[in-house]
């Protein structure tokens, strides 16, 4: 058997168990299982299809954004729009093949737009180019989920499934969950378990024939939440959707739409609120601008270095050039980070970066 129909099997057995407090530990095992089977499928050594890894499109600029959605909904219009770049958009499903990069400039940084094949059901079990297309998400540091305004929300959900049976983990962070490999196991919560309980992880351990580790739990996570962090590679990407073709429906509609969280409305024909998804894409990034400067002269404002929040003097030395961090000796540093503003602060490379710095680097 196949390990995709090993995987159709387990999810059926999932469908016909009750939820009980009885099944719970045994569901949690399936659950354990069908991780396993669904990372086989996207090893490269796997024999059913292609191996799953994504588009061959050299990542260039600051940040990557890719497009995600069903054939039709607007993706290459929207590329076309945002960027220089044009990308064949026409009115017939499966217009794009392969993955057209363009590049987004705002606020002085360059940012990565990469429009990709529409997806169907079943992508991440490699139907169609659908694996590589989530595959080449997997990259990306925000997705744009792109729906068509018209169509049902049930589009919305089948991305999702398919984003999330990849290891795709779409406006989560990563569980509070420490785990070690040790000659003895231990368990230990600072918080009070509601959703799984301590018999299932370990039923879910002695799966994995891990029966002497540290387990160190600091949120009340679920059991799926426990699998992701067992198996690991699992990516945690902030996530846009983006409802095109509003054009196409009533007031109330959009008003409705333009409520829930993290949606946003456009249309790419009418042009309408692009300069609106293009902020929110900067925002969901959380990007910040650091300037140089050299010795003796004013900060090089044209040329900012783009960085992701929570960047240090160490990340800017390395966007600079790969020999500044080894030779570090102390940085100077205005503005908002610097305790000292308007006079520049002495810092060292672990010191964290804001918004706006102007940091001057001196090397041995
Ligand atoms: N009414 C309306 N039509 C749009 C809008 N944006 C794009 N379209 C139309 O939708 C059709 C599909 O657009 P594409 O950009 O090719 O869609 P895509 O998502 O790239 O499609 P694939 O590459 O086939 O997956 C085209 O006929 C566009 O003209 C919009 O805002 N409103
Ligand atoms: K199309
Ligand atoms: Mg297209």
């Amino acid at each position: 058997m196949g390990v995709v129909e090993k995987i159709k099997e387990i999810e059926e057995e999932m469908a016909r168990t009750q939820k009980n407090k009885a099944t719970e530990y045994h569901l949690g095992l399936l659950k354990a299982k069908l991780a396993r089977y669904r990372q086989q499928l996207l090893e490269p050594a796997s024999k059913s299809g292609p191996a799953g890894t994504g588009f061959d499109v050299q990542k260039s600029g600051d940040a990557r954004v890719a497009l995600i959605g069903f054939p039709s909904v607007g993706k290459s219009t929207l590329l076309s729009k945002l960027t220089h770049t044009q990308s064949e958009a026409a009115a017939y499903e499966f217009t794009t093949l392969t993955a057209i990069p363009g590049v987004l400039e705002y606020k002085g940084a360059r940012i990565q737009l990469l429009d990709l094949p529409g997806i169907v059901e079943g992508a991440s079990q490699g139907r169609g180019r659908g694996r590589q297309v989530v595959s080449t998400a997997k990259t990306a540091d925000v997705i744009l989920i792109m729906l068509d305004a018209t169509k049902s929300d049930e589009q919305r959900r089948l991305l999702e499934y398919e984003l999330d049976a990849v290891g795709i983990r779409l406006n989560k962070s990563k569980p509070d969950v420490v785990f070690k490999k040790r000659t003895t196991g231990g368990f230990n919560t600072t918080v009070k378990l509601t959703k799984t309980d301590e018999k299932t992880i370990r039923t879910i351990l002695a799966g994995y024939k891990l029966h002497n580790c540290d387990v160190m739990i600091r949120e009340d996570i679920t059991t799926d939440e426990f699998i992701d962090v067992l198996i690991g590679n699992r990516k945690y990407i902030p996530c846009i959707y983006v409802y095109n073709k509003i054009d196409s429906i009533s007031l109330e509609q959009v008003d409705k739409i333009a409520r829930s969280s993290k949606s946003l409305v456009i249309s790419c024909e009418m042009d309408l609120n692009l300069d609106y998804l293009v902020a929110r894409i900067w925002e969901e990034l959380s990007m910040v601008k650091i300037y140089t400067k050299k010795r003796g002269a004013h900060p090089d404002l044209d040329d900012p270095v783009c960085l992701r929040k929570g960047s240090t003097i160490e990340t800017v030395c390395d966007s600079i050039h790969r020999s500044l961090a080894p030779n570090f000796r102390y940085a100077l540093i205005w503005g908002k980070s610097s305790k000292f503003s308007p006079h520049a602060q002495k810092v060292s490379l672990s010191h964290a970066v804001q918004d706006e710095d102007v940091v001057s680097i001196f090397t041995k």
